[in-house]
């Protein structure tokens, strides 16, 4: 058995680090995930003129519920989209004006609907180039709050990203929501909410999901934070598909994060998998068999399943994964590109993409700078030697340790 210490959860410490710096008091994030996209969010906060103290075990932050506080500050979010979400959101609710750029491919990630409601809501939002992208300007004096209609189809982060203002308004905000994908991630946003004292209302109407949010502000908190769950889908790949077994401690049957649920299409190939109270085992036990599964909630690991999808014996179909192609790069096409050098048959369409059993063979993985790319086709890598990376430094958005980490299991493993 090999147990694996996974990195903190991105998108958790995306969250607690908005909502510390939105609450009343000082908050104590407890192994904090140090990586791109969550430096980045810490040091936007910084520029905002937040105070946070960083050790590697935990980050201190005042809270500051009047929002940012210098009257004007240049933003800059790299590559993540919860910064380049979550923070012009949190700027809205303070006084002063507020720029917000990001990398070339965050600039072409969208954030209309978004943009939209900010606007809906009263806030002076200013796109400076193309409507609905980055870069874009706050010019903000605080938020009133009131009733929004949201499209979240493409995105959850808009809905997050609006939750999370909820509480900064003055009278709160009621939200319907026409569609929803990475519906789990919502579940963490509301129970990371009530961590720092606000409870959202969450009903269904003939118009669409509700969720009211009220006024008064957040409460600091002493908040530790869990290993991401994406992150720990290459390892558990690993394990199904070198037929060992890994074990990732602190993430078991209360996990926030819905990506843990990889573990169940996992098992459902054939894997032998364990959930306990506050760890999970996957150990492979054979060939994995073919699966047709549907991964609109957990989506992340769609190129997880999708690199080790040759292996299996029967085909391997991943549907309602269209908001794929609107990540660190279109994950679609970039799996369905990698493999078919790699001599795998694939076929994809407007939102599925199917992998034949077949031998893949080495080549350079054309990974557009997309960790997730560089992650799921190392674990190919277990069986087949000679596979290499164009960028494989882009794993620093969320797991900088990442090579080290898969070689040290590739020496106790012998493969
Ligand atoms: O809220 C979050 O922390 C995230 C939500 C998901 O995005 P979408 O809702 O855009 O699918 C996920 O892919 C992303 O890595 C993190
Ligand atoms: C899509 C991702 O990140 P984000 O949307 O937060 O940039 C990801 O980490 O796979």
């Amino acid at each position: 058995m090999t147990a694996v210490e996974i990195p903190g959860s991105k998108s958790i410490t995306a969250r607690a680090l908005f909502l510390a710096a939105a609450a009343e008091g000082v908050t104590t994030l407890r192994r904090p995930l140090s990586s791109d996209d969550t430096e980045g969010f810490a040091q936007g906060l910084d520029t905002l003129g937040y105070r946070i103290e960083r050790t590697a075990a935990a980050w201190r932050v005042e809270g500051r519920p009047a929002g940012p506080a210098v009257p004007e500050a240049e933003v800059y979010c790299r590559d993540g989209a919860t910064t380049a979400r979550f923070l012009p959101t949190l700027a809205a609710a303070g006084h002063g004006t507020y720029r917000f750029d990001a990398s070339a491919q965050m600039r072409r990630r969208p954030v209309a609907p978004l943009t939209r409601a900010l606007r809906d809501l009263g806030v002076d939002l200013r796109h400076e180039e193309a409507e609905g992208h980055h870069p874009l300007t706050v010019l903000a004096d605080g938020v009133r709050g009131g009733e929004l209609t949201l499209d979240a189809g493409q995105s959850s982060q808009y809905l997050t990203a609006l939750l999370l203002l909820g509480p900064l308004t003055r009278d709160g905000l009621r939200i319907t929501v026409t569609r929803l994908v990475s519906a789990p991630y919502i579940g963490i946003t509301l129970a990371m909410m009530r961590d720092f004292g606000v409870e959202v209302k969450r009903e269904r109407t003939p118009a669409g999901e509700l969720f009211e949010v009220p006024p008064g502000g957040y409460r600091a908190a002493d908040y530790p934070i869990e290993p991401d769950a994406s992150t720990a889908s290459y390892f558990f790949a690993a394990a199904a598909l070198a037929g060992r077994e890994v074990t990732v401690p602190g993430l078991g049957r209360d996990a926030l994060q819905g990506d843990l649920r990889f573990v169940d299409v996992l098992r459902r190939m054939g894997a032998r998998v364990d959930v306990g109270a506050d760890r999970t085992t996957v150990a492979g036990e054979g060939p994995l068999g073919g699966i047709t599964v549907n991964m609109r909630d957990i989506s992340d690991t769609m190129p997880t399943l999708a690199a080790i999808a040759p292996f299996a014996t029967g085909p391997v179909r991943i549907e309602d994964v269209h908001n794929t192609r609107v990540k660190e790069c279109d994950r679609l096409e970039a799996c369905a590109d990698n493999l078919r050098a790699m001599g795998v048959t694939v076929a994809t369409g407007d939102d599925w993409i199917e992998i034949r059993p077949g031998t893949p063979r080495p080549a350079e993985v054309t990974t557009h700078s997309d960790h997730r790319i560089v992650m799921s086709f190392a674990v190919t890598s277990l069986r087949t030697p000679g596979i290499t990376f164009d960028d494989p430094g882009c794993v620093r958005k969320t797991f900088p340790g990442f090579h080290e980490a898969f070689a040290a299991l590739r020496a106790e493993w012998g493969v």
